[in-house]
């Protein structure tokens, strides 16, 4: 378990690349962490293994600074930088060294290699593996202390699609075991279908904390596609229920033009117009409610925040 409190970093110039964060990732859960690029998510989990030291606030995980914990790589395992390990050695040997440095067996070590589907690859270099592999390799030595939380900076990164369902379902099922799952990404998309949980932040500060299903109740309208063989019939038909609107009402509402022939009407309701085009004999052949997505709900709240006044 991961207890943020009040965590701020200040570069130097006054900077804030974090700025008063306070969150919690909770047991059995993958608790997504996004922010646009250069938003503090890195600096965030640096300053959580004490690899950066906070200008204010607190970062505790298992109830202890993870630094004062005697037996670190079985409280959190992290994945920060993929490419962190020595090109030289085997990936067998890598994973033996750090083992020797957490009092790990050598059993969970192979352990390790098969959960992160490296078995066949333990006695090549590191140096020649691709960066889908680094990734693999990078999330194995977080594993190998059997930690009771992951945490994971853009996990995705340079990995094919196959290897991203690969993440996802791994990630799910380490959730499942129980552990705290943090994994970072600027792409709501990634983190959508696998986190229970997201926390969003922009600039440094929280935007959100939340569940996944509550996020999702962000999403606003997106009007209404309606298709007809009858266009010029609709356009006049809504130019009438225009007319009928309240003035606030009818500053909301506009028409455009869909891809594919048309229009997507903002402003009336499915149902109103439903009755009205069967009450004037227009003809419909489709008529869809559109929602914003997750990532429209993203871009939307980080983009006001980052139009927000700097902060010094
Ligand atoms: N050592 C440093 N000195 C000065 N500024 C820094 C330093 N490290 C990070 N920053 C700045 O702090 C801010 C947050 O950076 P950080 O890398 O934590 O963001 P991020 O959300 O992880 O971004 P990305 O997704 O691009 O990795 C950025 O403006 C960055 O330029």
């Amino acid at each position: 378990m991961i207890e943020v409190e009040g965590l701020s970093k200040i570069y130097g110039r006054g900077v804030a690349a974090v700025d008063d964060l306070s969150f919690t990732v909770a047991q059995g859960k993958v608790t997504g962490f996004l922010g646009p690029n250069g938003s503090g998510k890195t600096t965030t989990m640096r300053m959580i293994l004490g690899l950066e030291r906070c200008t204010a606030g607190t970062a505790l995980v298992d109830g202890l600074p993870y630094w004062q914990h005697r037996q670190p790589m079985s409280v959190l395992g992290a994945l920060l930088d993929a490419r962190g390990a020595h090109p030289a050695r085997t990936l067998r040997e890598h994973y033996r060294a750090l083992a020797a440095v957490g009092d790990i067996s050598s059993r969970q070590v192979e352990q390790v290699l098969d959960m992160v589907g490296l078995e066949d690859v333990a006695g090549r270099r590191i140096g020649d593996f691709s960066l889908g592999m680094a990734q693999r390799l990078g999330l194995g030595a977080a594993l190998l202390g059997n930690p009771g939380t992951v945490m994971l900076d853009e996990p995705v990164n340079g990995l094919d699609p196959d290897g991203v369902l690969w993440m996802r379902t791994l990630l799910r099922r380490l959730a499942d075991q129980g552990r705290a799952v943090l994994v970072s990404s600027h792409l709501m998309s990634e983190v959508a279908l696998t986190a229970d949980h997201l926390i969003v932040i922009a600039g440094g500060r929280l935007l959100a904390d939340e569940s996944t299903p509550r996020f999702l109740q962000r999403a606003g309208s997106r009007g209404v596609l309606v298709r007809s063989p009858q266009v010029d019939q609709l356009r006049a038909l809504l130019r009438t229920l225009y007319t009928e609107l309240s003035e606030a009402q009818r500053a909301q509402s506009r028409v455009k033009a869909a891809d594919g022939g048309g229009l997507i009407v903002h402003g009336i309701t499915p149902s109103l117009l439903a009755q009205a085009a069967l009450r004037s004999g227009v003809e419909l052949h489709e008529l869809t409610p559109l929602h914003e997505t997750m990532e429209d709900v993203f871009m939307r709240m980080t983009a006001h925040a980052a139009s927000a006044a700097p902060r010094e």
